[in-house]
């Protein structure tokens, strides 16, 4: 829905729960602090009401409503109570230091309820409901009523309850599906009939609060605002009693994607969604589920080669909205056994590398065999794969011969020839013992400024004959690169290792250069 076309009518009020329900659940429990972070969060996110716990609960309670409500800017801040006038007249305590407090009365409407838990007749609770939502109107304007299990209650009996509770004060009716047991359409049905017969229907807001036993909660409060609703009561992540509320992210972002058949519209800023989302994660101690729309780390994710090729050459070929609407970056493309050859060159190319044919296709298929071995590929592994191919086929510099000098009589010397980019160079050094010699030596012959880091020798087979497999680690500016040489002889492997090393870091400043010379 563009701007142009927003009417009040049309505009679907955004209540989030997730101070209230969502600690409910267990485990869930979240500090002052924390609460004072997400309800800052949720106001600047937009949301317009944020139900900020339940002061009767405790004292903690009481205090993080009120100084909610003392700090809130644009949302209203809700609390809730049962219909007792000691809840009442507490939340009504805390909520009064919000720009706009609104008191929320619940209680149960449904037969089974009623009779076991209330213990009361269903006239009863229309007494005690008319009384407390008319002791609530007498101190606050806003106030919500609840009815609890209402999709499991008898239409008959609503419909007088919520007409007698609008005419006592209440500007909002909430229709709770408090054990996630409706259906989508069957809860249009509902609500749409509940408006239609309630004579004075249009004198308050309809209100559908959604619980995902069934995984129905998002589409369920979708109908119930297709019926006529305009609050969806929802929570961060979904968080809530049991199985969880309605997702205030998988809401509003359903709303917005697909307004062609929701024409509806919101005041949210989705793209603070992502933050909202591992701030609540952050403060419940909940991890996020991989795959959960719209905030799950895999949301925007792509492994399979296919999808990848797709997204390459069209986000909207897999992805049906926008990593920045959410407040991501950009979405990713994981390298992986189901990649194919598109993502793994886009990936080289964002690494820098650009590689021939030959080159590609055995860098490729070294990182399927990788990946059938290793769960998660990342960046350094790309890199150990492609400089190890590249540096095989294209060793800027090549021993070709070495002789050492070594006994007890020092200084040990070494005569080394090198092929460096196709010129010969021959060179002398002496060194503190054989390995020292050789390694001045490439000094001599290359002049460079790295540092060695790690020199290891590994004897690969058994008995004086063992072939010798070293290991060295050059550091330079800021990065170490590691490579291994082997022979029957551990001067001439200690060469080649070394050499390794530095043809690696010669590649990486040759790649480098050209990007350093764009910036
Ligand atoms: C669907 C929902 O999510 S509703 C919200 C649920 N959330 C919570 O319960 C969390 C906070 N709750 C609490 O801290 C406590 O339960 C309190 C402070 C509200 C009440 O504690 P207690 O007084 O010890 O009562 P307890 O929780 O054991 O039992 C609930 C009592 O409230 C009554 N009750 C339940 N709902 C309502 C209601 N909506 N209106 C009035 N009374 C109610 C029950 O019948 C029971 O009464 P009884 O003691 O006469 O049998
Ligand atoms: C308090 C009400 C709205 C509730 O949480 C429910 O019915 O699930």
């Amino acid at each position: 829905m563009t701007s142009a076309n927003k009417s009040e009518k049309d505009r679907v009020i955004v209540f989030d729960t997730t101070l209230r329900d969502g600690e409910q659940c267990p485990g869930a429990t979240m500090t002052f602090e924390e609460k004072l972070e997400i309800a800052e969060m949720l106001d600047d996110m937009g949301v317009d009401v944020i139900e900020a716990g339940f002061p009767i609960t405790s004292e903690g309670d009481f205090q993080a409503v009120s100084e909610i409500a003392r700090r809130s800017k644009n949302s209203v801040i809700a609390g809730l109570s049962r219909a007792h006038p000691k809840d009442i007249d507490r939340c009504a305590e805390a909520v009064k230091f919000a720009r706009r407090g609104r008191v929320h009365t619940v209680i149960a409407t449904s037969p089974l309820h009623m009779r076991v838990k209330l213990n009361m007749t269903p006239e009863q609770v229309m007494e005690l409901s008319v009384a407390n939502v008319t002791r609530a109107r007498n101190q606050v304007d806003d106030v919500e009523w609840s009815a609890e299990d209402g999709t499991r209650s008898e239409m008959d009996f609503l419909c007088r309850i919520v007409e007698a509770v609008i005419k006592a004060g209440a500007t909002t009716v909430n229709i709770p599906d408090t054990v996630g047991y409706t259906v989508p359409e069957e809860y249009t049905n509902f609500m749409r009939t509940l408006i239609e017969r309630v004579p004075n229907s249009d004198k308050a807001i309809f209100s559908v609060h959604c619980h995902n036993d069934l995984g129905m909660a998002v589409a369920n409060s979708l109908a119930g605002i297709a019926g006529g609703a305009r609050q969806i009561e929802c929570t961060v992540n979904g968080i809530g009693e049991r199985a969880g509320n309605a997702a205030l992210e998988e809401v509003v972002m359903a709303i917005n994607v697909r307004n062609d058949v929701f024409p509806w519209w919101n005041k949210i800023d989705t793209t603070m969604l992502t933050r909202a989302s591992k701030l609540v994660s952050a403060a419940t101690s909940f991890p996020v589920q991989y795959n959960k729309a719209i905030v799950g780390r895999n949301a925007f994710a792509h492994e399979s080669g296919i999808h990848q090729d797709g997204v390459l050459k069209d986000a909207s070929t897999y992805e049906i909205m926008r990593p920045e609407m959410i407040g991501l970056k950009k979405s990713s493309l994981v390298l992986g056994k189901h990649s194919g050859r598109h993502a793994f060159v886009h990936k080289l190319e964002e690494m820098g590398y650009k590689l021939g044919a030959n080159q590609l296709e055995d860098a490729f298929v070294r990182m399927k065999a990788l990946a059938d071995r290793k769960k998660d590929i990342y960046d350094e592994d790309i890199e150990a794969l492609v400089d190890q191919e590249i540096a095989a086929s294209h060793d800027r510099i090549k021993l070709v011969s070495l002789t050492v000098i070594a006994g007890t009589h020092g200084p040990q010397r070494a005569t080394m020839k090198l092929d460096v980019e196709g010129q010969t160079r021959i060179e002398e050094a002496e060194g503190n013992g054989p390995v020292d010699a050789v390694f001045n030596c490439i000094k001599a012959l290359v002049p460079h400024e790295a540092k060695l880091e790690l020199y290891q020798v590994h004897a690969v087979t058994e008995g004086t004959d063992a072939q010798a497999e070293v290991s060295v680690r050059l550091a330079h500016e800021g990065r170490s690169m590691t490579s291994k040489g082997s022979d029957p002889d551990t001067l001439v492997a200690s060469a080649k290792a070394y050499l390794g090393a530095l043809n690696k870091i010669v590649m990486k400043h040759q790649r480098d250069m050209p990007a350093q010379a764009a910036s």
